[in-house]
């Protein structure tokens, strides 16, 4: 898409929508700092790009408890920024959040209007990125997703594939149900939705896409090890066994029904997501 400005560069989506769209403008730290509201916007007013995605965010969800003001200019502040800054042009915006804005309680999936409550910090600056962006007045849509993997960064696969190496026998949790994410899925989805509301200018709102079908941590890994060869044996643990600074929800699965009405967009197969992941690491290891 010509003209697309993106939010982010060594990440794990803005890498997939590198590869998706390779015409696009990427601004990693260098050309725009996040703990920098005011420089984001400045960024975008001197880029004139005809449509932004912001692909960076403070993702580190136990060191957000304990660096706060760091999570909230990265997820909030500067985000709204960037929407003020998209609405200011008449161009639109597309965000990135997550199903850490909800508690987690229930077993039911969650619709885009079901009451928040985010349990740490990371959710909770993300959610009060989700308002500003929707008070900024311009052409936004917000995408919720989970449990995001992909060859690039740092993600639960890549974390299984090294410990699973390593060890005989993990502990994994197995009370935290949600949907695995392809980021190569989330970055087409991105595209899609974009190009739509460039199309159509009523067009955006507040969406979820997560990978089908929902599943726990522990028997994610399980599926992970199965494909990538590997046999430690792996124990379901609760939650409250595995002790750490952020509080996660149990429940994170997103009702997506809605990103499949207004644009088509259907959850992704985590298992297909996953073996070609796997393929990508096996060819450049
Ligand atoms: N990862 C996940 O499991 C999930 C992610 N999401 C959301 O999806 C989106 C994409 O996440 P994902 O690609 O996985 O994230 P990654 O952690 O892979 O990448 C985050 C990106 O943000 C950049 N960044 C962080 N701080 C700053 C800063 N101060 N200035 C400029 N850039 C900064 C990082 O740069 P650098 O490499 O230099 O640090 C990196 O490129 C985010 O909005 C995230 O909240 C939602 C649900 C699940
Ligand atoms: C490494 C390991 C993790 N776990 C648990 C901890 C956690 O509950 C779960 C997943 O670990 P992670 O470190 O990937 O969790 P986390 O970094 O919290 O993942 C989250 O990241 C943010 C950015 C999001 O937005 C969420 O959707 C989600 O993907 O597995 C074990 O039980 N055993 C282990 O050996
Ligand atoms: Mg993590």
């Amino acid at each position: 898409m010509n003209g697309l400005l993106v939010f982010g560069q060594s990440g794990q989506l803005a890498r997939e929508l590198a590869a998706l769209a390779p015409e696009a403008r990427l601004f990693g730290r260098t050309e725009a700092d996040l703990t920098n509201p005011e420089g984001c916007a400045a960024a975008i007013a001197a880029a004139r790009p005809a449509a932004v995605v912001n692909a960076a965010a403070y993702t580190a969800v136990d060191r957000a408890e304990t660096d706060a003001d760091a999570a909230r200019l990265v997820n909030a502040d500067s985000p709204a920024a960037m929407a003020r800054a998209c609405a200011a042009l008449g161009i639109p915006f597309l965000h990135v959040s997550t199903d850490y804005v909800f508690d987690g309680s229930g077993e039911a999936p969650r619709a885009e209007d079901a009451p928040t409550g985010p349990l740490g910090v990371y959710g909770a600056t993300k959610l009060a990125g989700e308002a500003a962006i929707r008070e900024a007045g311009g052409q936004w849509a917000v995408m919720r997703t989970s449990w995001v993997f992909s060859r690039h960064g740092a993600n639960f696969v890549k974390t299984m594939l090294r410990l699973g190496a390593e060890r005989d026998r993990l502990t994994i949790v197995a009370d935290q149900v949600g949907g695995p994410t392809p980021a190569a899925d989330i970055a087409a989805a991105a595209l899609t939705m974009i190009g739509a509301m460039r199309n159509d200018a009523s067009k955006g709102g507040l969406y979820h896409f997560a990978g089908a079908p929902d599943v726990s941590w522990a028997d994610f890994a399980r599926a992970i090890f199965a494909r990538a060869g590997l046999s430690p044996e792996v124990v379901d643990i609760p939650t409250s066994a595995y002790p750490t600074p952020a509080r996660r929800p149990l429940n994170s699965r997103l009702d997506c029904s809605r990103i499949a009405q207004d644009f088509g967009i259907a959850r992704p197969d985590w298992q297909a997501g996953l073996a070609r992941v796997l393929q990508e690491l096996e060819t450049t290891a």
